[in-house]
């Protein structure tokens, strides 16, 4: 067992968080695979308790069960990557600070980054934000046991898994300078062999957890959000305990934020377009303009065939069959008063 066995290792808080040496020989022991999404630091993944992880990303995770501390007020994101985790993120942090940063013409989102504001405790696994809010790719299974047990709150993002392939895809090409054959890609993507897949298994999880414990877990769909984002910027405030008063709700404060937020404002911001890499993404060193692409919905007509589409829905509804949980358009919620 790699996380027990990290575990058992005395724990040294001077040193590095991310200590490879250590690690690396553990992960030398697990079943690998090549990484046909691989950026330049990630030749092979590497299966740990049924899922994928690119070595990096694995060593993160072990870096998280040795040194991060998580508090019962926290809040953590929860993402397969590629799920709308930055939008999420710039959301949960205007809602949570808006008494702070009540001013929508010169706010903190328009000259950073939401990665700087909410860190990944892959990364910032010695908490030095001063919010209690923080984002993660790991299954939520995975997670250190005070997560696990739900003692504190974890909001997860899921999406549409066409579109969060092409997302993934076309982010890695980018990443690594150079196209990736998209057959390939999609090849391993449906077998599950990709960091932090299979993307089913991710899900469920969650999902499962959410069902049994809604007051502790918050389960939401990209696609939901997209359609409705005012109604689900209140669910998220009432979840994070810090719900719109009527007189906010009198202001359009909800509205200011959902438009603060918005793929539109946010992608056409300097610092989300020409910045340097954000402080919050570790080793792989991503250019802020890497988080923003699209932003629409059903974008994998562009990419995949009819039969490569229709492929991937006939695995998920396998996969969900019987958790009540789907991602067929019929199968949308709408939160907002008036529509169902
Ligand atoms: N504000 C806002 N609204 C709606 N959609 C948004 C927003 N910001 C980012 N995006 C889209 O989310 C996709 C990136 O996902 P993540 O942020 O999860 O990426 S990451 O996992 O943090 O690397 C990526 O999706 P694609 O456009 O389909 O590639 C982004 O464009």
């Amino acid at each position: 067992m790699v996380l027990e066995a990290i575990l058992s290792t005395s724990m040294n808080t001077n040193e590095s968080p991310i200590n490879p040496t250590k690690y690396r020989e553990i992960i030398s022991t697990l079943p690998r695979q090549p990484n046909v999404f691989a950026p330049p630091l990630d030749q092979y993944i590497h299966k740990y308790q049924g899922f994928w992880f690119r070595t990096t990303m694995l060593e993160s995770i072990m870096s998280v069960h040795e040194h991060f501390t998580p508090q019962p007020t926290d809040i953590i994101i929860c993402t397969n990557p590629k799920s709308g985790t930055t939008w999420l993120k710039a959301l949960c942090f205007a809602t949570f600070t808006r008494t702070r940063f009540n001013d929508f013409s010169s706010h903190p989102l328009f000259t950073k980054s939401p990665h700087d504001f909410i860190p990944w405790i892959e990364i910032s696994a010695n908490r030095e934000s001063e919010l209690p809010v923080f984002a993660t790719h790991i299954p939520y299974t995975l997670l250190p046991k005070y997560i696990v047990e739900l003692k504190c709150k974890i909001i997860y993002l899921s999406r549409d898994p066409k579109d969060l392939f092409i997302s993934y895809w076309q982010f890695m090409c980018k990443l690594r300078k150079e196209a990736i054959p998209l057959e390939t890609a999609y090849q391993y993507f449906c077998k599950g062999i990709n960091s932090c897949g299979p993307w089913w298994d991710h899900i469920l999880g969650s999902w499962k957890a959410s069902l049994e414990f809604p007051e502790k877990i918050l389960f939401m769909k990209y696609e939901d959000m997209m359609n409705d984002p005012f109604s689900y910027v209140k669910r998220i405030a009432e979840f994070m305990s810090c719900p719109f008063s009527a007189e906010e709700e009198r202001q359009g404060l909800v509205q200011k934020i959902v438009n603060l937020c918005s793929f539109e404002t946010l992608s056409n911001l300097e610092v989300n377009r020409n910045s340097l890499e954000n402080s919050a993404t570790g080793a792989l060193k991503i250019e802020n303009n890497s988080f923003f692409r699209k932003g629409k919905v059903g974008d994998w007509k562009n990419y995949l065939t009819a039969e490569m589409g229709a492929h991937l829905d006939q695995i998920t509804e396998q996969k969900f069959s019987g958790s009540g949980l789907s991602f067929r358009a019929q199968d949308l919620q709408c939160l907002s008063e008036g529509k169902s």
